[in-house]
């Protein structure tokens, strides 16, 4: 980092997908509710330091799983999170696996994503605020590798690098839709991280996914079909590796020296907005504060 960066203090946005609906070990620890201008959050935010570093962790489906992946409120998630000051997502989330190598138990710290998804909002911006971020590579590469080291360190069965599909669902894919993607030369299945990469990019987040394999998905030969059953089997001992691998790498983030991200994920939105100053929507740009307010100068709103 050179001397004249200003240094920033990480907060550690972690979101917990199935499995995952609390964090262990966080001192002071609080779960509070944030409001945001796009609606509630899966749940309210569990606030708290792990060793020192600031952590708000949101379990993504809520407490109990109440909510599927095509009714969650991706925008209000991820709105509630850069709000209660996070600079950083992990996303850790179960998935399928399109590959032999990949076997349930194995940790992917992916670096790509397609997206089917379609029947969700994908953008914090519209009609009078126009903004194009890039995707090009939608995974912060700092925290990916930060991520590797923690893996490796705690000797998890992970690979870096991969490329997640993400399905609509909330059904598991057909035979053919699996083969399909095992054609696109796709890794994973899961059906939550898009638009919650998009949208975290919009909102100047360095992003990563931790994918957590749960089934071989329907495509290979001895899993015939992809049941709730087996891949709950396979998410409690997931989950566990994923808590020893949060205690692990938030230290390693709070820890390095901060300037700017080197990728540039904080800083996504500086030649994004197409839209001129003088035919921008007041009640957007107000709405859309917390995410965006670095770049229009302002405070307060969601
Ligand atoms: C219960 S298996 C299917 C479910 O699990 C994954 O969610 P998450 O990414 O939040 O762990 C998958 O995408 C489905 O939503
Ligand atoms: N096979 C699969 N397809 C989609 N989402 C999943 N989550 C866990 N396993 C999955």
């Amino acid at each position: 980092m050179d001397q004249t960066s200003p240094r920033i203090e990480p907060v550690i946005g972690l979101i917990g997908g199935s499995g995952l609906y609390d964090i262990d070990g966080l001192e002071e620890r609080e779960w509070r509710r944030v409001e945001t201008g796009w609606g509630d959050p899966s749940d309210a935010l569990l606030f708290g330091r792990l060793a020192g570093v600031r952590c708000v962790f949101l379990p993504r489906h809520g407490r109990g799983h109440p909510t599927p992946p095509s009714a969650l409120n991706y925008r209000a998630n991820i709105a509630a999170l850069k709000r209660a000051g996070c600079t950083e997502v992990i996303s850790l989330s179960a998935v399928g696996s399109l590959r032999e190598e990949l076997p349930p138990g194995h940790f992917v710290i992916v670096d790509q994503f397609i997206d089917r998804t379609f029947a969700r909002e994908k953008s914090f911006f519209g009609p009078g605020c126009v903004a194009h971020v890039s995707m090009a590579h939608p995974v912060c590469a700092r925290l990916g590798d930060a991520l590797e080291s923690a893996a490796r360190g705690l000797g998890l069965p992970a690979t870096r690098g991969g490329t997640y599909l993400v399905m609509e669902g909330p059904q598991f894919s057909t035979r053919a839709e699996s083969e399909l993607y095992r054609s696109w030369r796709c890794d994973v299945i899961g059906m939550t991280n898009m638009p919650e990469a998009k949208l975290a990019r919009e909102a100047e987040l360095c992003y990563a996914t931790v994918a957590m394999v749960t089934d071989f998905d329907c495509w290979h030969p001895e899993h015939d079909a992809v049941t709730v059953e087996q891949v709950v089997k396979v998410l409690s001992a997931n989950a566990d590796k994923a808590r020893a691998l949060v205690r692990a790498v938030v230290p390693m983030l709070g820890a390095a020296p901060r300037g700017p991200c080197p990728q540039g994920c904080d800083r996504a939105l500086e030649s994004a907005i197409v839209t001129a100053p003088e035919k921008r929507d007041p009640a957007l740009l107000a709405k859309l504060d917390a995410v965006a307010g670095r770049v229009f100068g302002g405070a307060g709103g969601g």
